[in-house]
């Protein structure tokens, strides 16, 4: 099939998207637009739903309610199957076969299949291609399984977790390798992590899921721009009266201090510091507190979203 009918369409876009496992609902109402392009991260708590919505976007799991779209296309589509990777938490690779094989394989099922870049990524770790996966380390073993997704040169590539088991050097060298990767074929990148201070400098977009929900969602330039830092003394026993005119995601008091991070609804003003929080301030701020409002931006709002989730938007 040609690329041109995908032109301009959105990598993935989840439209109430809902899922219920025996014990309750892991998912609900989830709705969100990645642009194709975009290193997205994907954070939240532990049991959030982003496992889930990353299985669901593979096809492993079906949605009760709702639906994504990759490329415009249902997950189960032989077309969207061809051109994404995803690397489960577990990483599933076949103990008994060596590194070769397991390659070997990539390649027989893979018409893309990119030999070269999954063997430097392999080589870069000193990982013996005879190995049999059974006698490697569980880091090495993500190695294997990195270098399979890459090595498919998919478009939209789902992570989850995909750095739990490395050594900090290996997660700077793996991190280096995406965003080259991403850089140079244009691949589109969500991945899940609870190591917020890695997606600064490499993500250029942010999803929140918290309970079930998008919390916030957007890129990450927009999303900053709309959020103050504020810094001051406290008045009372709280926070200044003229902080209630704006949207508050967090507070908090230390001392005689009191730190906020708002959505301005209109000029700051008090004897207070402003400042543009940095992503991982933000990201905190959105965890610490999931009763905030939730925002998706513009980029982010799949048709009609602004209006009948309820959700706050900021100035396109
Ligand atoms: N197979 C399952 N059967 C029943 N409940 C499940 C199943 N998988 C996940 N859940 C529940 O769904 C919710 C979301 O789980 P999920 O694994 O998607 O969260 P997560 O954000 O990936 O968490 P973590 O950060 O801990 O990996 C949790 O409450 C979890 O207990």
């Amino acid at each position: 099939m040609s690329d041109g009918m995908y032109a301009g369409k959105p990598a993935l876009e989840a439209y109430g998207l809902g899922m219920r496992y025996r014990r309750g609902w892991a998912l609900r109402d989830c709705s969100f637009r990645l642009p194709a392009g975009r290193i997205c991260g994907l954070v939240g708590p532990n049991g959030a739903g982003k496992t889930t919505l990353l299985n669901i976007a593979a096809h492993v799991l079906e949605p009760t309610n709702g639906s994504i779209s990759l490329f415009g296309e249902a997950p189960g589509s032989a077309e969207s199957g061809r051109r994404t990777a995803f690397l489960a938490q577990e990483k599933p690779l076949f103990r008994r076969f060596t590194v070769a094989e397991t390659l070997r394989l990539g390649r027989e099922l893979n018409p893309g299949w990119d030999q070269r870049a999954a063997e430097d990524i392999i080589r870069a770790g000193n990982v013996p291609f005879e190995a049999k996966i059974s006698t490697l380390s569980g880091g090495q073993r993500t190695r294997v399984a990195i270098a399979l997704a890459f090595g498919k040169r998919p478009e939209l590539l789902l992570l989850d977790e995909p750095m739990s088991d490395l050594d900090p050097v290996v997660r700077h060298e793996i991190m280096g390798i995406l965003l080259a990767e991403a850089a140079e074929h244009g691949t589109t990148v969500l991945m899940s992590t609870h190591v917020l201070a890695e997606l600064e400098n490499v993500c250029d977009y942010l999803v929140v899921v918290s309970g079930g929900g998008v919390r916030l969602a957007g890129d990450v330039d927009e999303l900053m721009s709309v959020h103050t830092m504020v810094t001051g003394v406290r008045e009372g026993d709280g926070l200044p009266v003229a902080l209630g005119h704006h949207t508050l995601v967090e507070s908090r008091i230390s001392g005689r201090q009191f730190t906020a991070l708002i959505r301005p609804e209109g000029p700051v003003t008090g004897p207070w510091e402003t400042d543009t929080p940095n992503m991982e301030e933000l990201l905190l701020a959105y965890l610490r507190s999931p009763d905030a409002p939730p925002l998706v931006t513009p980029t982010a709002q799949v048709h009609g979203q602004g209006q009948a989730f309820g959700i706050g938007t900021v100035a396109a």
